[in-house]
């Protein structure tokens, strides 16, 4: 499914649950269950849930995929993003649970987490038949991007829908001297992607604090996918209190777009 991008988009929030499953995995008693939050976030407005199945199922797990499709079959207006490297374990989640949208992203099978995009037109040959087939399933596919402008058309050129920009760099420079010029970026590589016909989302590191600078900054941003920092706000305010709570954060940046 492709989705034509658009320069003025509400930001859906995708709520990444690998961190419930991290937490889950330290006994063996099933608790904190990882549907049970993707459902309470759901009820609570989210409008989507991301995974990252990594290889050594550190956290989420096969079965966890398995039983967020089941739960979402309820949640028809609401999106299952699964992320991962095409090139490991991703496609046989996409081939048997044909998500909203997969998300490629370049990691190593050890990597202590997400910390970089790809690379063209390097990485061109070998994802272009992976994208192709997921397109072929009815697969949304966004590329894991660096917010570099001119990787943007090579990133529609393999056939991706969208991309994702790596965010990690703008929320380590979010409240510094440096937060202006990291936003600019976001900002020109987005507008870049939006120009060669991408949809623009965006992850990794965002929270409370950072998200409706970067809303307000970055345009058609379709959506956020938020993990870490949202699980550990609602350790302490409950998820549904947590998702309203980031969901007045995007309306906040969506509002600073039209003042
Ligand atoms: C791709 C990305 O930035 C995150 O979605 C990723 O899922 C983080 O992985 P960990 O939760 O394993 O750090
Ligand atoms: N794609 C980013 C994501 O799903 C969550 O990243 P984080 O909020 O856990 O850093």
């Amino acid at each position: 499914m492709t989705q034509s991008p658009s320069r003025t988009v509400r930001t859906a929030l995708s709520v990444n649950v690998n961190k419930v499953a991290l937490v889950r995995n330290t006994r063996h008693l099933g608790i904190p269950s990882v549907t049970r939050a993707a459902r309470l976030c759901l009820e609570a407005g989210a409008q989507g849930i991301t995974v990252h199945p990594r290889p050594d199922e550190r956290h989420i797990r096969a079965q966890d995929v398995y039983e967020l499709h089941e739960l979402m079959r309820a949640w028809p207006q609401a999106e299952f993003n699964i992320e991962g490297n095409p090139s490991h374990n991703l496609m046989e989640f996409i081939r048997k649970v044909r998500p909203h949208q997969a998300t490629f992203v370049p990691d190593s099978e050890d990597q202590f987490t997400s910390d970089h995009g790809w690379s063209f037109p390097q990485d061109a040959e070998r994802l272009q038949p992976l994208i192709a087939e997921c397109r072929a399933l009815g697969v949304r596919v966004s590329l894991f991007m660096d917010p570099v402008p001119a990787q943007m058309a090579a990133a529609r050129a393999v056939g991706a829908d969208r991309i994702e920009l790596y965010t990690e760099p703008y929320a380590a420079a979010w409240g510094t001297d440096r937060e202006a010029v990291e936003l600019a970026r976001y900002r020109d590589a987005a507008q870049a992607a939006l120009d060669a016909g991408l949809g623009v989302n965006a992850g990794h590191d965002l929270n409370r604090d950072n998200l409706p600078a970067f809303v307000r900054a970055v345009p058609g941003l379709a959506e956020v996918s938020i993990g870490h920092a949202l699980i550990a706000d609602a350790l302490e305010l409950g998820y549904a209190a947590t998702v309203r709570a980031y969901q007045q954060c995007i309306d906040a940046g969506m509002a600073g777009k039209n003042s």
